[in-house]
């Protein structure tokens, strides 16, 4: 069983981004700015935010945080979705989800520039990933895709099984992982005999959001595992994968912390360099 290391694969991703970033301010005088919006005060969204400020600040961006009260109506976002929008500063925009409940998301996402949606979520992104046209992808599948790339597992021909149907990680794992050939299934709360369905798979995707969820019987010998869960359990925080039991049997496997979570923040950060790039034509 190998261990596959997100920290180790996003620090190269956030070297070579930092080294990019370095030689395009030198040719253009500018860098990338991104815009995190958090509205309430989660303090688990609050971890993100305040490693997605770092992470900015080590690779050369502008970051600017906004936060906003808890009880923020939908107008005052969308104002400030317009602004962002329009500053030259800012070539990235994420609004952190889940946002409160006077607050439709949908609204909200489909507000942001298509252009500085860096999370993908627009409906121009969604579909330009559905059609296979080069975009700007959700950054957690997308950080999927690099550390098999990285640990060079063939994704052609694979069957994979995703667990999990979200519009964050979900079905925009099985669009990246379709457009690299592989043969998908997407399994959810309603799926019969799941464990079954899952033992065909040579790469298993947990992204339900419950603890400990995918056990030893939802894994074929030698398959590679992918746990995108973030739960908080007794204050540690735990995958869907049961890891330890998972572990022996498989090829590969993503530990939590230290495997998806970092490789978000560097693609958000990948992300925000490709829209710079695009937005001023380099
Ligand atoms: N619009 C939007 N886009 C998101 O991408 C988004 C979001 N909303 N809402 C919340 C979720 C969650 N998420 C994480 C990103 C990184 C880690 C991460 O870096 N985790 C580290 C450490 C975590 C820790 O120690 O607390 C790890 O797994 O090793 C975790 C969770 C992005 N999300």
């Amino acid at each position: 069983m190998t261990l596959i290391d997100g920290k180790l694969v996003s620090s190269v991703i956030k070297d070579r981004v930092q080294a990019e970033v370095a030689v395009l301010k030198d040719k253009t005088g500018k860098v990338p700015g991104l815009a995190v919006v958090l509205v309430g005060e989660d303090p688990a969204s609050a971890v993100y935010v305040k490693n997605k400020n770092k992470t900015c600040e080590k690779v050369g961006f502008q970051s600017l945080s906004h936060n906003l009260p808890a009880d923020t109506d939908e107008a005052t976002l969308l104002k400030l979705v317009g602004d962002l929008n329009s500053d030259d500063s800012v070539h990235g925009i994420l609004v952190q989800l889940p946002l409160p409940k006077q607050i439709d998301s949908q609204r909200v996402l489909e507000a942001i520039d298509p252009r500085k949606d860096v999370d993908g979520f627009h409906p121009v992104n969604v579909g330009h990933l559905a059609s296979g046209v080069k975009t700007l992808a959700p950054c957690t599948p997308a950080g999927i895709i690099e550390m098999l790339d990285h640990y060079k597992i063939d994704i052609e021909g694979k069957r994979a099984v995703i667990i999990g149907r979200s519009n964050i990680v979900g079905k925009p794992m099985a669009m990246l992982l379709l457009q690299r050939n592989a043969t998908i299934t997407i399994c959810h709360s309603r799926t019969k005999d799941l464990p079954a369905v899952a033992r065909e798979a040579d790469i298993v995707v947990g992204a339900i959001g419950k603890p400990r969820f995918v056990t030893a019987d939802f894994v074929k010998d030698g398959a590679v595992v992918i746990d995108v869960g973030i739960n908080r359990v007794d204050g540690k925080l735990v995958g869907d994968v049961d890891f330890d039991n998972v572990a022996e049997k498989c090829s590969f496997i993503t530990p939590v912390p230290g495997g998806v979570g970092p490789m978000t923040i560097a693609m958000l950060m990948q992300n925000t360099l490709t829209a710079f790039k695009s937005i001023h034509n380099l």
